[in-house]
């Protein structure tokens, strides 16, 4: 299983200074939503710049004009770029279309969607590279909340996923058994008192 860090920043400064320690225990680099409309696709240029060896992900969440968003977070340097699952299957098949002439990969996010299981199977059918079982911010600061639900749709759907939504170190092994591609972990590491301490502990918690 591969390790993602989702830097939720808002400037490319903390985006590299972050990078920058945590890289070596990570093997996805990604520039969260509010990092890319803060700062644009500049930030996903310049971490692309200087971690070459990484992948690069940018969360572009994109809902709508599938092939022309990816082209351009492709173009910036990014190697995998999120289009929402609740999109059109016309906007996921413009996408996947820039990926390939790109030789780069579409992840399909599937934060809103209610039946995860079938949607990642259809949206897998389109080309979607993997697809992420995945609880946003807000979904997350509900009560009651945990990933059970997410790791469920994974394990039924049977395509290659990644799971996002709080993952951190009491939840990386569960992640781990339920057969994820990757964890995502953003909070953990960005909000941690030594991000590469926690980066590092996510690391060694994967067998
Ligand atoms: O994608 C995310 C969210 O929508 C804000 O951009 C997060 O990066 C993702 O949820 C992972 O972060 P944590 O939940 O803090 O681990």
């Amino acid at each position: 299983m591969k390790l993602q860090v989702a830097m939720d920043l808002l400037t490319v400064e903390d985006a590299l200074e972050l990078a920058g320690k945590v890289a070596e225990y990570v093997d996805i680099i990604e520039l969260g939503t509010p990092l890319i409309k803060a700062a644009g696709l500049s930030a996903v240029t310049a971490v692309k710049a200087a971690h070459p060896d990484k992948i690069v992900f940018a969360d572009m969440k994109t809902m709508d004009a599938g092939e022309l968003e990816a082209d351009i977070a492709f173009k910036a340097g990014a190697d995998l770029v999120t289009i929402l699952g609740a999109a059109d299957d016309s906007t996921i098949a413009g996408a996947v279309k820039a990926a390939k002439a790109h030789n780069k990969g579409i992840v399909v996010d599937l934060i809103g969607v209610a039946d995860k299981v079938t949607r990642a199977r259809e949206v897998r059918a389109l080309g979607a590279k993997f697809v992420e079982m995945h609880a946003g911010l807000d979904e997350q600061a509900k009560p009651g909340y945990d990933l059970t639900g997410l790791l469920r749709s994974g394990e039924e759907a049977r395509v290659p996923f990644s799971v996002a939504g709080g993952v951190n170190l009491s939840t990386i092994e569960a992640v781990q058994r339920a057969g994820a591609d990757v964890a995502v972990a953003g909070g953990a590491i960005y909000g941690a008192a030594d991000p590469a301490l926690a980066a590092k502990n996510l690391r060694d918690a994967i067998r």
